[in-house]
């Protein structure tokens, strides 16, 4: 089921928390909808879902417009962070609860065929006379996502499923979740502001803030291309100089770097520790090392600028530097947009 948010604005009284977004998901597309905490995230999710009604625009599911069709109507499936279990009802009762329920009648013999099918997808077959509150949260999630798609959902809405969970179990999870969405192929809307998450999981990631989209692309386009200084800093660790745009050029320090089409005027420049490198023989921007700090698997250098603008670099273990040491930042993919 394809869907389409055409323009659409929520307000909470004076408050606007979505400004005329639109968005095409594709029928049996993963986008994640990903944004720091209050960029209207999960107000989207919910006007998809119909808890929530748009005070503009309109959202279609196909070809139908969907806007004023209510919740239970509109065949979606959810899975949130604490929508929590039946914690009278084992597992099985969990899952079979929206089919004893729907409009659509089935005989006991076809609600525990489906329930047992469900419980072989998300791998809990041993499980399903035990209580909530007998499973482990991970499971419980597992259980979650089973009983969303006892119903056969035409969308599946997940917001922050996982945001409850320690970090392995997230990353066994969204492994797990991404494969079954393979195998069910159901077009899926899932909320996180965990920017590791959406990019391991989605087909396309949509990165919100203040309420509006300011990049949507694979997750390959939204690293290798990021729309601006924002989405940069958002998606990972980043280093920001000041620097002063001239004719084309951004001067840092004496340093001059690419800055085609920008207008001249005070601008910035970004680039990730990952893509700097500690030289002694004069190349690039002069600087003294402040501190180094071990990790397991490298070393994390803050390094000071003559102008006192602070850097960030990663080097490998063996780096031989210590406090005090001068020498030059050698920046690969340097980033450079006009001052915020
Ligand atoms: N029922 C409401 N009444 C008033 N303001 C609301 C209501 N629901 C959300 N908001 C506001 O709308 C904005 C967007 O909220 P939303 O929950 O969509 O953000 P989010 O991106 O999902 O954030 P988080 O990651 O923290 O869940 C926030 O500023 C929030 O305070």
């Amino acid at each position: 089921m394809k869907i389409r948010l055409d323009n659409v604005v929520k307000e909470f009284e004076t408050f606007r928390a979505v400004h005329g977004v639109s968005l095409d998901i594709d029928s049996g597309e993963l986008v994640a909808l990903l944004g720091p905490s209050g960029s209207g995230k999960t107000t989207i999710l919910r006007m998809v879902a119909g808890l929530e009604y748009a005070d503009a625009g309109a959202i279609y599911f196909g070809d139908e417009n969907a806007t004023d069709i209510p919740v239970r109507e509109r065949g979606v499936g959810f899975v949130f962070q604490h929508y929590a279990l039946f914690p009278h009802m084992t597992v099985g009762e969990n899952i079979a609860f929206g089919m004893k329920v729907s409009k659509i009648k089935r005989s006991p013999q076809a609600i525990a065929a489906r329930v047992k099918e469900l419980l072989d997808l998300v791998q809990l077959s041993g499980l399903k006379d035990r209580f909530p509150g007998q499973i482990s949260g991970g499971q419980r999630q597992r259980v979650a996502l089973a009983r969303a798609l006892a119903v056969d959902p035409r969308v599946l809405l997940l917001d922050e499923p996982f945001g409850a969970l320690d970090a392995n179990v997230r990353r066994d999870l969204r492994r797990w979740l991404r494969k079954i969405h393979d195998e069910l192929g159901i077009t899926t809307l899932f909320v996180t502001h965990d920017q590791e998450e959406a990019l391991d999981l989605a087909d396309r990631v949509v990165i919100l803030n203040k309420g509006k989209i300011v990049q949507e692309g694979t997750p390959e386009a939204v690293c290798r291309s990021p729309a601006d200084a924002f989405v940069m800093n958002f998606l990972g660790d980043a280093n920001r100089l000041d620097a002063d745009i001239r004719g084309g050029k951004a001067h840092v320090d004496g340093i001059a770097f690419e800055a085609d089409g920008i207008a001249d005027g005070s601008g910035q420049i970004l680039f990730r520790p990952a893509d700097v490198t500690w030289r002694e023989d004069g190349q690039g921007i002069a600087a003294s090392i402040v501190r180094v700090i071990d990790r397991p698997d490298s070393r994390r250098v803050l390094a000071m600028t003559r102008s006192g603008q602070a850097v960030e670099f990663d080097t490998a273990p063996e780096f031989p530097h210590r406090r005090g040491d001068a020498g030059f930042l050698d920046i690969r993919r340097p980033r450079v947009y006009a001052a915020a």
